[in-house]
């Protein structure tokens, strides 16, 4: 018996699609992708649910490998802002002001975004983690969580102990549809005694790491003024890297720096549109790629984006980096989508995650191929990188289980949340 069967379907897996196929799942797991047409009637009949689709094209889900998602609370509120000055004369102060209630409904808000952007995982760095991990449960999607922990906040302490709690609690939850993280949130926030502290509570329970490093030049110079070393090197030296990281931006970065990333199983969080509109700088991405180092993609939080749409993510991947270095192989569209797909799912840990194949989790979006901008369909990978729109994700699957059905979410109320978020305008109000 299987679970769940999407039959008269096209399944993008790997660089290849397979028209006319039918995908077998069961337990939340790609069981069998079907081409016999035999084979199709005799699962249909052992299948708990069918769904038919037609004019859809299968792929993996995109996966967010670094965001703040309860941040969609501040889509458009301030703006045209470098990194710092956003952080700490508009950001910070405007989130001293949150509670549970909001990130409650700042975390629908953007799950909301992601499913119907066909985001099917996220990696989320902040903080009142238990009700984000909540509405992770509650929605379906895969989360891997890190409470965001800065040393010179007045709960830094209270911080480290809460995010030991959340990875107790939560870490494995669901067959490890949820996963948590410890999250030091950078180099200026994060002194050294306090990432001592940090890499000793790693150790103790066994959670990963999931840092900003190395995101600004000013970043990178400070620590160079204070240390002699870069952000990475320092880290390294710390210790940090001692069963690898997920370490968000290396926007820069020095060949050294590759090295000890390529060599302690660093991974990357590229982050190109919240690196562009924070006037950060763009990535060595190529670079970092040729030297081994596994590098996902991430849209940060929306209000630095202002969005959580991934696809945006896989475009931008592909394309600036040609302009950069005049090179149009810089990135080719297979790359950067499998960035936004099987690479993210490496970087967060997952090795069976992010392709369309046997044995492989299922999170799987259908998306309306039957459109105007999808024809001719000489190739479906060069499609979703340069020509779809993340609105042509018409259903969605995680974890085996349908979260959204033709454009219909069926674990969020979002009338409820849409009336919660103009609620929380208001409380927020402005600068
Ligand atoms: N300071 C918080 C915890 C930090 S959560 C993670 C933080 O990352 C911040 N953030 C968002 N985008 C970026 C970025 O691009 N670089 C650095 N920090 C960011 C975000 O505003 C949030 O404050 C506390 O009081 O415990
Ligand atoms: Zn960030």
């Amino acid at each position: 018996m299987y679970d769940l069967l999407i039959k008269n379907i096209d399944v993008l897996s790997n660089d290849t699609t397979i028209n006319h196929a039918a995908i077998a799942i069961q337990d939340g797991y790609i069981k069998f992708i079907f081409t016999n047409k035999q084979d199709i009637v005799k699962a249909t009949a052992e299948s708990t649910e069918v769904l038919d689709g037609k004019g859809q094209l299968a792929a993996p889900g995109l996966i967010n490998t670094h965001t703040h998602i309860a941040m969609g609370l501040f889509r458009n509120y301030a703006d045209d802002l470098e990194l710092m000055d956003w952080l700490q004369n508009a950001i910070w102060p405007t989130e001293a002001k949150l509670n549970d209630h909001y990130v409650k409904y700042g975390t629908q808000l953007g799950i909301a975004e992601m499913l119907r952007s066909g985001t099917t995982t996220f990696s989320d760095m902040y903080f009142f983690m238990n009700t984000t991990a909540e509405e992770v449960k509650s929605s379906g999607i895969r989360a891997v969580l890190s409470r965001g922990l800065a040393g010179v906040s007045p709960t830094a302490n209270q911080a480290l102990v809460e995010n030991a709690d959340l990875y107790r609690t939560w870490h494995g939850f669901d067959n490890h549809r949820i996963k948590v993280l410890l999250g030091p949130h950078a180099p200026y926030t994060c002194p050294d005694d306090y990432m001592e502290k940090v890499i000793a509570l790693s150790k103790e329970i066994g959670a990963g790491i999931h840092m900003h490093l190395s995101e600004t030049k000013g970043e990178v110079e400070n620590v160079i003024k204070a240390t002699g070393k870069t952000p990475i090197a320092h880290m390294h030296d710390l210790g940090l890297f001692y069963n690898g990281a997920l370490a968000a931006h290396c926007v820069h970065v020095t060949p050294e720096d590759m090295e000890i990333m390529a060599e302690n199983n660093v991974a990357v969080a590229h982050n190109p549109q919240s690196n562009l509109k924070l006037a950060s700088g763009i990535a060595p991405v190529p670079e970092m790629i040729a030297k081994g180092i596994t590098v996902g993609l991430g849209t940060d939080g929306s209000a630095s984006n202002n969005n959580a749409d991934m696809l945006e993510e896989v475009r931008l991947a592909a394309t600036l980096h040609k302009a950069r270095l005049y090179d149009p192989k810089a990135i080719p569209a297979q790359a950067a989508w499998n960035m936004g797909t099987v690479e993210g799912a490496k970087a967060l840990g997952y090795h069976d995650l992010g392709v369309l194949q046997e044995g492989y989790r299922a999170d799987i979006v259908l998306y309306n191929a039957d459109q105007v901008h999808w024809m001719p369909r000489y190739n479906d990978v060069a499609a979703l990188a340069y020509s779809a729109n993340s609105s042509d994700a018409n259903t969605v699957i995680v974890n085996g289980k349908i979260l959204m059905k033709d454009r219909e979410l069926l674990t969020i109320d979002e009338e409820k949340l849409k009336a919660e978020i103009k609620n929380a305008q208001e409380f927020f109000g402005h600068l």
